[in-house]
């Protein structure tokens, strides 16, 4: 069966077109959120069959556009459903599920939960459904991994009638990205140690960490919203509570203002002043602009802090995972991260990691703790997930 996978991340649509049989990948691509043009490329294992731009007049026309290129590549073999990757399931979603247009309008009340993922979530689920209108398609929720996370993690130190009344806990994200990590470290892994302990640190435009323990995940970073933990792209990541109560009643901000400061106009773009993309930032700050390079040394903070505090919430760690766009690909950030982090064992080889084409170890022979770089597949975990929910149905 053909799967077309949507991504949708807050920087991104990824795409992928898989055999759900063989899990070959025939196609994959990415559309950019930003800017008035999407490029994107169509990828058949690693040769560049299709390479064009398009005129992006909002995701519908891009995506019929996109079903129409497929089409004629797949010679008219036809896509049989589509499996959607959607951020926040909220209290209700747990597991992935038909989406309906029930399922939609509940969705639609989630969107404060998530503000910089849900509304491009639903505009591609909805032009999804027009342009492939008689397939089945498939949400999978990013939360639901970590429903596993015990209640000495998941809850705020808030009055419990707040916690019952609202639902509130504290629901985790990338939870894709975090399950195929450990299926993947588990397999590389797998001559050393049975089960070992995994900090895995995904660093994107969003940024989680998460603590897994036998397979399961038991903490992570992000929490009742994508804006808790480490500082990222355009989001600030934790900040005292007080602050906030601060800004809203002294310095006379709305609380929509803060919404969009927060989620929008912080993290490395806030401090930097330049961009919210790290490789702008990274080059400002090689030029000697004193806010970039401050911006990286408290990205590089936070991360080392967030990776050891996962670790104290297994009592330790066996292995480190660096995954995301930039865990992926910035050998930069993981020798600046890991130089902060030989308290905890932790010692990576410089040539391995200005070399890595991963998935690879990165660490040295002596390192007490592995450290791997793993380019995750978020897109492979939803095609096996609609499959079940397929199968199941
Ligand atoms: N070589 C690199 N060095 C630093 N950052 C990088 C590099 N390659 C990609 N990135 C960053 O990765 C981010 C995208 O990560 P990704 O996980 O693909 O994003 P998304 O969160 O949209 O899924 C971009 O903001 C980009 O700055
Ligand atoms: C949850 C989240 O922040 O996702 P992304 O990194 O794809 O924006
Ligand atoms: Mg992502």
């Amino acid at each position: 069966m053909l799967v077309l996978a949507l991504n949708a991340g807050s920087s991104s649509l990824k795409f992928s077109l898989l055999d759900s049989i063989d899990e070959r990948q025939l196609f994959h691509g990415q559309f950019s959120w930003a800017g008035s043009e999407a490029r994107y490329l169509c990828r058949s294992g690693q040769e560049v069959v299709q390479d064009f731009e398009l005129e992006w007049r909002g995701f519908p026309v891009a995506l019929e556009r996109l079903v129409a290129e497929l089409s004629l590549l797949l010679d008219e073999r036809p896509i049989e459903f589509v499996a959607h990757r959607i951020v926040h399931g909220g209290p209700e979603f747990t597991k992935p599920l038909r989406i309906t247009s029930a399922v939609e309008t509940s969705l639609e009340l989630l969107v404060p939960l998530a503000p910089l993922h849900l509304p491009g979530s639903l505009e591609v689920i909805k032009a999804a459904r027009k342009a492939l209108s008689q397939i089945p398609h498939i949400g999978v929720f990013d939360t639901a991994f970590h429903a596993t996370i015990p209640a000495v993690a998941a809850t705020y130190p808030i009055p419990q009638q707040w916690t019952e009344r609202w639902q509130i806990r504290r629901f985790g994200f990338h939870g894709l990205s975090h399950e195929y990590c450990t299926n993947r470290a588990y397999k590389i892994l797998e001559d050393e140690s049975p089960h070992p302990r995994l900090v895995i640190a995904h660093i994107g435009s969003g940024i989680s960490i998460t603590a897994v323990e036998d397979g399961k995940s038991i903490d992570t970073t992000m929490g009742f919203t994508p804006l808790e933990g480490m500082m990222m792209a355009t989001r600030c990541g934790n900040l005292d509570p007080g602050l906030m109560l601060y800004l809203l009643r002294e310095c006379s901000f709305t609380p929509n203002e803060l919404a969009d400061g927060l989620n929008f106009q912080s993290g490395l773009l806030g401090v930097s002043g330049v961009s919210g993309d790290l490789r702008r930032v990274i080059g400002e700050a090689t030029n000697g602009h004193k806010p970039s390079q401050l911006a990286f040394q408290i990205y590089v903070h936070r991360l080392r802090q967030g990776i050891a505090s996962m670790a104290a919430s297994m009592d330790g760690l066996d292995s480190l995972v660096f995954t995301g766009g930039v865990g992926t690909h910035s050998p930069l950030v993981r020798s600046a991260v890991s130089d902060g982090l030989s308290f905890l064992g932790i010692e990576i080889n410089p040539d391995r990691n200005r070399d890595c084409v991963s998935d690879a170890l990165i660490s040295t022979e002596e390192s007490e703790k592995q450290v791997l770089v793993i380019e995750t597949n978020e897109e492979l975990m939803l095609c096996r997930h609609a499959v079940q929910v397929i199968m199941e149905n």
